[in-house]
C-alpha cells in the first residue's frame, strides 16, 4: 500500500501515515500538497494524507481547493498534536542563528517566540523535517529548524528551545484522502461538503438554520471563492450529527432548495 504525504521522515505528515497506516506502509514523499493530491487522483497512491487546520494558524485554504479539484474523497481524519522545537548544528545557540526555516504553518504557530528574537529572519520553506535534514548534510551553521522531537533525532540535530508553539495544546487536523468512493462498512457521523448557494438574500441564514433544524452540528464553515464568478462564494462545510438518515434529508434539501451540494466524505469523528 502507498501512501503520498507531503514531506520527508521526520515531518509532521510522515508521523500522521505512520500512526494511521502503520510501520509498514509504503510512503511516496512529495515536496508540495498539489503533489500528494495528483499522486491519489492518478491512482499511484492508495491514499494521501493532507493537513487541512492547525489549532493556532486555521486552515490551510489552498489545500480545500485541491480536495475539489481533484475530486477527491476524505476517508478519514486525523488529530495530531503538534510540538514545535527550534534545532540547529551540534553546539549552536540561539544568539548564533540568523535565520530559521520551516514550513509556513510551522512558522505561523510559532510566531510568538520569535518576537523576543527579532533579529531572527524567518524564511518559508518545504516541510519542517526537510529543513533539518538539509541543516545537517550540508552542516548550515547560521540556520536553524523548526521541527518534531523525532527530526532533531533523526538528522542529528540538537534542540535549542523545545515546545516554541505559541500554546502548548496544539493540533493539526489532517484528512486521509482517496480516489473514489468506496461503500461504507460503519454508519458515518460526521461529512465534509460543499456547497454552492444562490446568491440571494439570507440564504447562508436559512441554510445554517435547516442544517441546525435538522440536528446537525456545524464543525467547520469555510468560504472559498468560485474563481469562474468573481465574488460569488462556495462554502465548506463539516457537519457532525447522530442520526445518518436527518443528514441525508438535509442533503436532498439543499439540492431541492440552496443550490449545488458536492459530497467530500462521510467518515467518523475523531475528536
Ligand atoms: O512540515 C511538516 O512537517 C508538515 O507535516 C506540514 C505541517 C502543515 O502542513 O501544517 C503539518 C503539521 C504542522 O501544522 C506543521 C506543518
Amino acid at each position: 500500500m502507498q501512501i503520498a504525504i507531503q514531506g520527508i521522515p521526520g515531518s509532521f505528515h510522515h508521523q500522521v501515515a505512520l500512526n494511521v497506516f502503520g510501520a509498514d506502509a509504503g510512503i511516496l514523499g512529495f515536496r508540495i500538497f498539489e503533489e500528494v493530491a495528483k499522486s491519489v487522483s492518478k491512482g499511484e497512491a492508495e491514499f494521501g494524507v493532507l493537513a487541512i487546520e492547525n489549532s493556532i494558524a486555521g486552515a490551510i485554504l489552498p489545500n480545500y481547493e485541491l480536495i475539489d479539484r481533484y475530486n477527491l474523497r476524505i476517508k478519514d481524519e486525523y488529530y495530531l498534536p503538534i510540538s514545535h522545537n527550534l534545532m540547529a548544528l551540534p553546539g549552536r545557540e540561539i544568539n548564533n542563528l540568523l535565520e530559521v526555516r520551516s514550513h509556513p504553518m510551522a512558522l505561523l504557530q510559532c510566531k510568538k517566540f520569535f518576537e523576543n528574537h527579532p533579529a531572527i529572519q524567518l524564511i518559508d520553506d518545504v516541510d519542517t523535517a526537510s529543513v533539518a535534514k538539509r541543516i545537517s548534510e550540508e552542516k548550515l551553521s547560521g540556520i536553524g529548524a523548526i521541527a518534531s522531537k523525532t527530526a532533531a533525532k533523526i538528522y542529528d540535530l540538537e534542540i535549542l528551545a523545545e515546545d516554541i508553539q505559541t500554546v502548548k495544546n496544539n493540533f493539526t487536523r489532517f484528512i486521509i484522502l482517496q480516489k473514489d468512493n468506496v461503500n461504507l462498512d460503519f454508519v458515518p457521523n460526521k461529512a465534509s461538503i460543499k456547497v454552492t448557494v444562490k446568491n440571494s438574500k439570507g440564504i447562508l441564514a436559512k441554510l445554517l438554520t435547516m442544517m441546525s433544524d435538522y440536528g446537525l452540528d456545524l464543525s467547520k464553515i469555510q468560504s472559498i471563492p468560485v474563481i469562474e464568478k468573481p465574488w460569488e462564494y462556495a462554502f465548506f462545510i463539516d457537519t457532525q450529527f447522530d442520526d445518518y438518515a436527518a443528514f441525508q434529508n438535509a442533503i436532498q434539501e439543499i439540492n431541492n432548495n440552496f443550490g449545488e451540494v458536492k459530497i467530500f466524505g462521510e467518515y467518523l469523528n475523531r475528536k
